[in-house]
Order: C-alpha cells, then structure tokens, then sequence
C-alpha cells in the first residue's frame, strides 16, 4: 500500500476508493474496504480509502480527547494489511472542511484520480450534511465518478461501530471487543521505570507509558495479555489501576509480568494485546495476600493463552 499524504506531486493511479476515519479498522471497515477492493477489481481500476489523521472533531475542538482504538500509525499499519493500493492522508483542515460535498468530490477526482466512490447509504461528507447518498449519486454524473452504494456489515443483528468498541473495552469486554475488530485490541508504548516492588515481591512488572495521550486504555483490572518485545512474543498478566494494596501514588499504572521473562527492558518499546479480562483490581490486607492472588492470576491468564 502507498501512502499518500495530502496532495500527492505524482497523480495516483485511477482508483475506487472510500472515505471515513476507520479508527480501530474493525470488522464492518474491512467489509467496506473488501467492496472497494471488488469494485477496482471488476473494473481495473487501483483500490484505496481517503481518511484523516487527526479525529476531524478534534480539528474544529482542540480540547476535544477522542479516546482512540487506534494511533495514526497503527491505523495505516492496519489498513495496510487489508490489501489496499491506496491510503489517501488528508489533513482536515479548515479549507476542507468548508468544502461541499461537490467540492470535496471534485477534489478527490483531480488530486487522486478517484473514478468511483463506495459510499454507505447513510455515510455523510461535505459542509452541508443535509445531502446524502442521492446528491452525492447526482454530483457524482455531472464529475465523472461512479458512486456506489456500500451494504453494511451486520453483526448479530447489530452494526459493529467504533464507538461501540470503545465503550467495550471502557467496561472491560476485551474479548468482546476483538470479536469486533477482528484482532485482539493493543497499547504500543514504552517501558519506564515504577516504583520498584514488584522485583521484590517476586513478580516485576513493566511499566508501559503509552506513546499517544489520545489512546483508550481499557477499564482498571487484571487481564491476560500477550507482549511483544524485540519482535518475540510472550505471555503475561497485567495490571491496569491504581495499586491500592501498595498506596504508593495517585497515578494510573499499566504494568505487566511477563511470563518466562528476565531481561531489562526499561526504555524499550513493547506492544500489548489484550486476550481476556479475569478480574478487577482488588486493595489487600497484606502484601502476602497480594501474591497469593499473583500466582492464582498467573495460573488463569495461562488458561487463556
Ligand atoms: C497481574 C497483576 C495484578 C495485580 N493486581 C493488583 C491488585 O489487585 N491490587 C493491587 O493493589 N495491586 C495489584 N497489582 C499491582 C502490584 O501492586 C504492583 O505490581 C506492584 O505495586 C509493583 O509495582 P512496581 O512495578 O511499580 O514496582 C497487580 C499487578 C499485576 C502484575
Ligand atoms: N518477567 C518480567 N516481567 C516484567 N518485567 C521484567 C521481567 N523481568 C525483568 N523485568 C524488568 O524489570 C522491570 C520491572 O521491575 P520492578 O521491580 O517491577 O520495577 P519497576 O517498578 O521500575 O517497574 C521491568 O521494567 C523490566 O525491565
């Protein structure tokens, strides 16, 4: 996949394309791109999906935090994996978001070749979002672009939606979660240093700060992962809370034990992905009953994975 940002200096090849933010990639944005991929394929023309870096509410509200399934970078890495040709970077900017949805089509077609358009029947674009999926069919004749109509992904009866996922994995639905997205959900970020006990209690833990403040972490409690670290993978429990047994800071730790594990990674990046939550965070009489609860969380994270 070539990833094109803004307006590309080399024309694109002519190509079907979409439009949306796909934050998450998650299943229903894969059966979207899979009949982007068909359409190209049927008329042999290149594939590709016009999306954005930034959340574009977050353009026009600075302040606004959109909890994010997924990282700029890891939304192209994604996307890439899907067998797109395209990926079409736009900033939002104040000058496109004034654009009609007309205009906007005009733009697509001149600045990335775009000959046909899958659209969802109830997907909006453009300034005036009283125009729907006739209008877009109408400018559509006048420009040259075929639009097409997308048919929705439906699962269980409900359409799988990235707000849906978010508030999955808010509650702690993690498997849930993946059933919808179509991977298990993951925090890329890097190792620094805690307050050092967990070596002393016999189970150290790496701290992860994640690298992109906008990035949801799923609700407090104890879950099964797998690690990546240096490209091997491992398994673990962590831990996502405030340490209440401890009472040795205010602040959100997201920390993990990696199983048959002994090196120093401080400063290194990992990647966790969670497979299945098994309990909430639970404040202790005594260290001890603390670790009496580590070894039984190893034991059932192991069951899972
Ligand atoms: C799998 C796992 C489960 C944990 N569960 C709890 C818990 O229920 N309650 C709690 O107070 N701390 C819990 N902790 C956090 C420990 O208190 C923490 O690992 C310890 O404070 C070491 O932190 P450090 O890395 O900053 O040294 C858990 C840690 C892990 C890895
Ligand atoms: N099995 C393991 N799981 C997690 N971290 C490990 C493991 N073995 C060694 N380490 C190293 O030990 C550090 C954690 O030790 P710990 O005493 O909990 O200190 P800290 O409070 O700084 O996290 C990790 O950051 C990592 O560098």
């Amino acid at each position: 996949m070539q990833l094109l940002r803004n307006i590309p200096e080399v024309l694109p090849r002519a190509c079907v394309a979409t439009i949306g933010f796909f934050d998450g990639v998650h299943l229903g944005h894969r059966y979207l791109i899979e009949q982007v991929r068909e359409a190209a394929s049927v008329r042999g023309l290149a594939s590709g999906v016009v999306t954005f870096p930034v959340h574009p509410r977050k353009v026009v509200q600075p302040e606004y935090r959109p909890e994010l399934l997924t990282t700029c970078e890891e939304k192209v890495s994604l996307l890439a994996d899907t067998g797109l040709d395209y990926c079409m970077m736009l900033d939002f900017t104040s000058e496109i978001a004034v654009l009609s949805a007309r205009e906007f089509m005009l733009f697509l077609r001149d600045h990335y070749n775009i000959r046909a358009l899958v659209v969802g029947y109830d997907h909006r674009f453009g300034h005036n979002r009283s125009e729907g999926f006739d209008d877009y069919v109408g400018y559509g004749q006048e420009l040259g672009i075929e639009v097409i109509l997308a048919r929705a992904y439906i699962d269980k009866e409900t359409a799988v939606s990235s707000s849906g996922i978010r508030q999955l994995l808010l509650e702690g639905c993690v498997s849930e979660a993946a059933a919808c997205l179509g991977y298990d959900y993951f925090l890329n970020g890097m190792v620094v240093s805690g307050y050092r006990v967990g070596r002393k209690i016999g189970f150290p833990t790496a701290n992860l700060r994640v690298d992109d403040p906008d990035k949801l972490v799923p609700s407090d409690g104890v879950y099964a992962v797998r690690v990546t670290v240096a490209g091997r993978v491992y398994g673990g429990m962590l831990s996502i809370g405030y340490r209440p047994t401890m009472a040795n800071g205010t602040d959100r730790s997201i920390e993990v034990n990696i199983f048959n594990f002994h090196s120093d990674i401080y400063e290194q990046y990992i990647c966790l992905s969670f497979v299945r939550y098994l309990r909430p965070e639970l404040k202790f009489d005594s260290i001890d009953g603390l670790i009496a609860q580590l070894y039984k969380d190893a034991e059932d994270a192991s069951r899972y994975l």
